[in-house]
């Protein structure tokens, strides 16, 4: 870690292993400049005003929260390495595939971490458990090979690093494990805390958490993805929207460089201002790239649903719904949740097929469908 890039640190040293020293945050909330930050603040609450308001006309939300979900852990997990496709992730979420890589199990996992987690939080706050379960579940059902020494649902038990081969060239320290439980526990009180921070400071929040979260790197592994779950966890317990709809990964991804480096100018320099306005900005474009997905996935719906009429079916409108929440089908879904036999199944999805609205994946038996016009509405292309 270059020392010599601290010249006002937010946080302070403390001597970790082989005598080198590891950098602990201060507890929040930091001194921020709230003139030099309002009008960043403005615009984000502004354009998330915008997508509740978006997000009301869908009459089923959850045509766009799963797709939204799906882009999050891709993206999430693709700026970590981790590698998947649409297509493998939804037929590994609808357990359609034979025997998904480790990658896509894993992203497979960011979605069932995300999508559990957001329900809990209906009726639970926010806290280490919550999180430490969703990193659980983000980490679990992998090989022993990719599973090895990630501890899943624990709080790290070593020393790690950011960047580099050894504690000597890595980038940045977080705290040592113990140091990092205390800032956890401050972290959690400080989300909780009461009077519960209005619309303006709650806003403000995600960026201070998520920038706490980082820092922290609570975890062996999983602490990028876990943190930006974060953000999109405490959108809606803040009650900043009504649905779960905030994920700020592919924003981010555009401009990664500049994420990591306004984190560390905040713990260098205690640079508050520049990673609050980058964080803003990342949520202004996360919010109108996804009013540009809610119109796609409105249209296209409206679409399928004129074109099915040629199949002269009442039962092909719940396939269409049943897309839209889950692109991957089967004969043996559809005549279940129709209580249709196989056969009947089977012919409706070929009509559909034959009408361009779904593909048959190949090589796979039994038979499963995948609507790539749903995926791409939802991916933006
Ligand atoms: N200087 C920094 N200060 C705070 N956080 C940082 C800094 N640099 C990177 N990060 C955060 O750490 C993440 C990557 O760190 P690392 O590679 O250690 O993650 P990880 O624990 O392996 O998590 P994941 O498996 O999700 O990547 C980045 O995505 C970013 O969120």
């Amino acid at each position: 870690m270059r020392y010599d890039t601290f010249t006002n640190p937010a946080g302070r040293f403390v001597p970790t292993l082989d005598g080198i020293r590891a950098f602990v945050p201060n507890p929040l909330p930091p001194n921020l400049d709230m003139a030099a930050i309002a009008d960043s603040l403005g615009d984000a609450r502004a354009a998330l005003g915008e997508l509740r308001g978006a997000c009301r006309r869908l009459q089923n939300p959850m045509i766009l929260i799963r797709p939204l979900q799906r882009r999050e852990a891709l993206t999430s997990s693709a700026m970590e390495g981790t590698y998947s496709t649409d297509d493998e992730l939804v037929l590994a979420e609808a357990g359609l595939a034979p025997a998904p890589s480790d990658d896509t199990q894993e992203v497979a996992n960011f979605v069932r971490a995300l999508s559990g987690a957001l329900f809990r939080i209906g009726d639970e706050p926010i806290t280490n458990r919550l999180i430490r379960d969703a990193h659980r579940v983000l980490m679990t059902r992998l090989s022993r090979y990719r599973g090895a020494h990630r501890h899943p649902g624990e709080f790290k038990r070593d020393q790690n690093m950011i960047w580099g081969a050894d504690l000597r060239t890595a980038r940045f320290i977080p705290p040592p494990p113990r140091d990092a439980l205390d800032c956890m526990t401050d972290l959690e009180r400080y989300i909780n805390r009461e009077p519960k921070p209005h619309a303006g400071e709650a806003l403000l929040d995600l960026a201070l958490v998520h920038y706490q979260f980082e820092t922290i790197h609570p975890f062996a592994d999983g602490n990028g993805r876990v943190g930006r779950m974060l953000i999109s966890l405490m959108a809606v317990s803040t009650g900043l929207l009504d649905s779960p709809a905030l994920y700020l990964s592919p924003a981010i991804e555009q401009e990664k460089d500049a994420y990591i480096d306004a984190m560390y100018a905040v713990s260098a320099r205690s640079e508050w201002t520049a990673w609050i306005d980058f964080f803003c900005q990342a949520v202004c474009r996360s919010c109108h790239q996804t009013i540009e997905t809610i119109d796609r996935l409105i249209d296209l719906e409206q679409d399928y649903r004129n074109r099915i009429t040629a199949i002269k079916s009442g039962n092909a409108a719940t396939i269409v719904s049943m897309l839209f929440e889950s692109p991957a089908i089967t004969p043996g879904r559809v005549a279940e949740r129709l209580s249709i036999s196989d056969m009947g199944a089977r012919k409706l999805l070929s009509r559909m097929a034959e009408l361009g609205l779904i593909q048959e994946v190949a090589g796979l038996y039994p038979k499963a469908y995948i609507a790539e016009g749903i995926i791409a509405a939802a991916r933006g292309r």
